[in-house]
Order: structure tokens, then C-alpha cells, then sequence
């Protein structure tokens, strides 16, 4: 039967890797995302994640989830939401939406200070 689990390292398009622990009996987890690219001018670091999946029979082994990464080199937070599947070729891949935002000087700048997209991880 199919299943995903989230625990295990990971990586995605851009290079990025991530690291997942195991899932505590509240559907919790953390671990650690190392990023390749950053839009910040600072050296890049290993960042802490957080996270949560949903648990319970009807996930039918391909759990939702969500996770925040903490940036430690930059002033700035990406949630991602997500699902982990099992794909077609019975490979595991955790299909994401994210959103980064950024720290900015002004209320004014606050339009421009949160960036979205989409992304898929494979596992490593
Ligand atoms: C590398 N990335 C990656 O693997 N993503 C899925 C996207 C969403 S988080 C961003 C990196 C943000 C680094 C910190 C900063 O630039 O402020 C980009």
C-alpha cells in the first residue's frame, strides 16, 4: 500500500537540502534545511524547521503538512505547506507551496516584502 513518510533528507530543484527528524506522537517533527541560493547577501547557514503533519487513518499514507524555516543568516521566514506522495513510479516526493517573507525597513515597503512560489523535493 502506498506511504510517505517525511522523516529522512530531501532536496528540491534549487539545490536545497533538508533534513527531517522523526514525527512525535503529536504529528510534530524538526530538523534542518540547508538552502544552495538565497536572495540575502549574507553567508548562507544551516536554518532550523519545524513542522507539523496531519496524522490519523484517512490520510491514506500521503500526509499533508506544513513546516517554517527560520533563517539564521537572514532577516526573514519561509512557511511551506505541502503533501507527501507516493508518485507514479513509487517514488516519494513532497509536493510544496511556500511563502518567504522578508524583513523591510518601511510599512511602506510591506507590499513587496513577501515572495511565493511552488516546489518539489525528492528524497536523497
Ligand atoms: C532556496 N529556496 C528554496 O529551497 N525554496 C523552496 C525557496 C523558498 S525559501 C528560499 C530561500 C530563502 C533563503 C533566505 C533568504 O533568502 O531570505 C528558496
Amino acid at each position: 500500500v502506498k506511504k510517505c513518510s517525511l522523516s529522512g533528507s530531501w532536496v528540491n530543484d534549487l539545490g536545497s537540502n533538508m533534513t527531517i527528524g522523526a514525527v512525535n506522537g503529536d504529528g510534530n517533527f524538526e530538523g534542518s534545511y540547508h538552502t544552495a541560493v538565497s536572495a540575502s547577501p549574507n553567508e548562507i547557514k544551516v536554518s532550523p524547521l519545524q513542522g507539523s503533519m496531519q496524522r490519523g487513518t484517512n490520510q491514506k499514507g500521503q500526509p499533508t503538512f506544513g513546516f517554517t524555516v527560520n533563517w539564521s543568516f537572514s532577516d526573514s521566514i519561509t512557511v511551506f505547506t505541502g503533501q507527501c506522495f507516493v508518485d507514479n513510479d513509487g517514488k516519494e516526493v513532497l509536493k510544496t507551496m511556500w511563502l518567504l517573507r522578508s524583513r523591510v525597513e518601511s510599512i511602506n515597503n510591506d507590499w513587496k516584502a513577501t515572495r511565493a512560489g511552488r516546489n518539489t523535493f525528492i528524497r536523497t
